[in-house]
């Protein structure tokens, strides 16, 4: 049985003739990690809040761990550990004492809640910060709270609604670390939301798309990052960029497709002909007497999905 199952799930705000937030959405979701991915608007937490039960869909259906939307809300946020796109956080409150609290909500007794919070709150790496009001908290500090009151009664499943917001550069491959151990080190099924739609692609195993309020792709991650048959091409020549330039023509004349990419050049394959597109690459290097420093295969990125299936 898949982790979350969602059949025409539909969800409008308004009347009938409002636009639909989720729009007839059929998606299962299983083990390991998978990215809800989408522009702003496109449904990401719309989905996670119905699916919690804490909004009614319009129409459709869904289960979550076996348990109806409809019907089983209650037990569905009693086995999901949720963490919200928004500062949720008591400013006046030490870490320790919310998540203690959070603990207790869920059913667990003073000393288990006491216990189990020290352990999550070392977890996502605030130890040492546990006894501090959380409004003096950097965006990083309260996005790890924020994961460790998702943690803390021991989830069947975790749903982490943008968990990399608001977070510099290093604090967010942190974050995704921890989302990626989460999924794999601890076995928990992670649903994982980002607008930012390369982000997930090193930590989810599974990735679904949602455009508009539709789903736009559900495949493994692997299927998205497969060889492309294009390659990046970089050439060293006397006059630096002059090079770069002279390669793109010259492979243009050769009926090749070829832009460039920061210091490199993207060469589409040839119809039908995709075995030839090194050669042809390694013979206009010669005949323009530049060095041919490396040919290396293009993978696919989850921005392609984009350029390829909305129209601009
Ligand atoms: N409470 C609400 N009332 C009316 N419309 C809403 C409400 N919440 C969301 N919407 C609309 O539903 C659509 C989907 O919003 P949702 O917040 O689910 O998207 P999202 O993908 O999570 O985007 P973001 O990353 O910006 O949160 C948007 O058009 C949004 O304006």
């Amino acid at each position: 049985m898949p982790v979350i199952h969602t059949q025409t799930l539909t969800k409008r705000y308004g009347g009938a003739s409002s636009p639909a937030a989720l729009d007839s959405l059929t998606v299962d979701v299983d083990e390991g990690v998978t990215g809800l991915v989408g522009a702003n608007g496109a449904g990401k937490s719309t989905l996670i809040k119905v699916l919690l039960g804490l909004l009614s869909p319009t129409s459709g259906e869904a289960t979550v761990l076996g348990h109806d939307i409809r019907t089983g809300g209650t037990q569905i946020r009693t086995l999901v550990g949720y963490m919200p796109e928004h500062d949720c956080l008591p400013p006046d409150m030490r870490a320790i004492d919310f998540v203690v609290h959070m603990a207790r909500v869920s059913g667990l007794p003073p000393a288990a809640a006491r216990e189990r919070a020290a352990d999550v709150l070392r977890h996502v790496g605030l130890a040492e910060e546990r006894y501090r009001l959380m409004g003096t908290y950097s965006t990083g500090m309260k996005q790890r709270a924020k994961l460790a009151q998702a943690l803390v009664h021991d989830p069947r499943l975790v749903m982490l609604d943008e968990p990399t917001n608001g977070l510099d550069p290093a604090a967010r491959d942190d974050m995704l670390a921890l989302v990626r151990r989460i999924g794999h080190d601890f076995g928990i099924p992670v649903l994982v939301t980002s607008h930012l739609l390369g982000e997930l692609e090193r930590i989810s195993d599974h990735v679904v798309v949602l455009d508009g309020g539709h789903l736009l792709r559900s495949e493994a991650t692997q299927a998205f990052m497969a060889d492309t048959g294009t390659v990046l091409v970089e050439v060293l020549g006397a006059h630096g960029a002059d090079a770069q330039r002279a390669m793109g023509e010259a492979l243009a004349a050769r009926g090749l497709t070829a832009r460039p990419v920061g210091g490199l050049i993207e060469v589409d394959p040839l119809d039908g002909r995709p075995d030839d597109l090194r050669d042809l690459v390694r013979d206009t290097a010669a005949d323009l007497g530049l060095g041919l420093v490396r040919i290396q295969p293009q993978t696919g990125r989850l921005e392609d999905v984009f350029r390829e299936e909305v129209p601009a």
